[in-house]
C-alpha cells in the first residue's frame, strides 16, 4: 500500500493504515484532538439529545475513544481536549447578527423551550462538562471554542504549533459538524488530518458519516479506525 510520510518522519516513525493511503508520522508530531466529547453531544439528557437527534451510537463512540486515548497517552502522543460552548450570558454566542445565533440548535432549543434557557452548553453547566468517561489527565490540553471550526478564534492553532505538532488525529462528535469544520480548517493551515472512523459519530441521518468519511477520504485527509491507531502506536516500547 502506497504511504505518505508526513513532517520529519523519514524511514523512521510509525506507519498508520488510513484510506486512500497509510501514513508515517512520529508520534511527536502527532495530537490527538478530540472534539466536543462533552455531555451536550454524548449523554442522554444533553443538548443534542434534547433537541431531537439521535445519540444512541454516542456509547460506542465513547468507548472507542477511552482506547485511542490510553494508547496514545502511553505513545507520548499529545491529547488535545475542545469543549464547545459560550459564556453563560451567551455573550459569546452572538445575537442577531451572528448567524450562529440563528444556526445553532442549542440557541434555537433553548428559544423554542423556555425551561431550558441557561442550561445548554454554558460554561460551568453539566452540559458543558466533557463525559466522565474521559476525563482529562495531566499532561492533555483542554481548550475552549465558540464556533463549529476549533480553529477559529482559539488557542488550537499555537497549541499545536509551538509543539511542532503536523498530523492532528480526530476523534469525537460530530463527524459532520465540527469534526469536519476543524479537519477542513486544519487542512487549510497545513496540517495533515487523520479522522478514526469509528471513534466519531455524525449527527443527523448516517448519510452524514458516509458524507464526511468521503470528503475527507477524497479531499481533505485520511480516514482510519480506532484499531488500526491502536495497532500501530500500541506497539511501541513504553
Ligand atoms: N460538536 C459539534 O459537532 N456540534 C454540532 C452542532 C452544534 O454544536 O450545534
Amino acid at each position: 500500500m502506497e504511504t505518505v510520510t508526513i513532517g520529519s518522519a523519514g524511514d523512521g516513525g510509525v506507519i498508520l493504515g488510513a484510506r486512500p493511503e497509510a501514513v508515517r508520522v512520529l508520534p511527536s508530531e502527532t495530537a490527538v484532538v478530540v472534539i466536543d466529547m462533552q455531555n451536550a453531544y454524548a449523554s442522554p439528557g444533553g443538548y443534542v439529545d434534547q433537541a431531537g437527534f439521535d445519540i444512541s451510537g454516542a456509547a460506542g463512540t465513547i468507548g472507542r475513544i477511552a482506547t485511542v486515548l490510553e494508547t496514545a497517552r502511553k505513545a507520548g502522543i499529545q491529547i488535545v481536549y475542545l469543549q464547545n460552548g459560550w459564556d453563560p450570558d451567551y455573550v459569546e454566542a452572538g445575537g442577531p447578527g451572528s448567524p450562529n445565533w440563528h444556526k445553532s440548535n442549542a440557541l434555537k432549543t433553548m428559544r423554542a423551550r423556555p425551561e431550558l434557557a441557561g442550561t445548554l452548553l454554558a460554561r460551568g453547566s453539566w452540559d458543558y462538562a466533557l463525559v466522565d468517561a474521559l476525563a482529562p489527565q495531566p499532561g492533555d490540553i483542554t481548550l475552549h471554542k465558540t464556533r463549529y471550526s476549533a480553529f477559529f478564534n482559539s488557542q488550537l492553532d499555537s497549541v499545536l504549533r509551538a509543539r511542532g505538532i503536523r498530523t492532528i488525529v480526530f476523534v469525537g462528535i460530530a463527524t459532520n459538524v465540527c469534526v469536519e469544520s476543524t479537519l477542513r480548517d486544519g487542512f487549510h493551515l497545513e496540517y495533515f488530518g487523520v479522522m478514526l472512523e469509528d471513534a466519531t459519530h455524525h449527527l443527523g441521518p448516517p448519510e452524514m458519516q458516509a458524507a464526511s468519511v468521503y470528503n475527507i477520504e477524497k479531499f481533505f485527509g485520511w480516514v482510519s479506525s480506532s484499531a488500526d491507531f491502536c495497532g500501530s502506536f500500541g506497539q511501541l516500547p513504553d
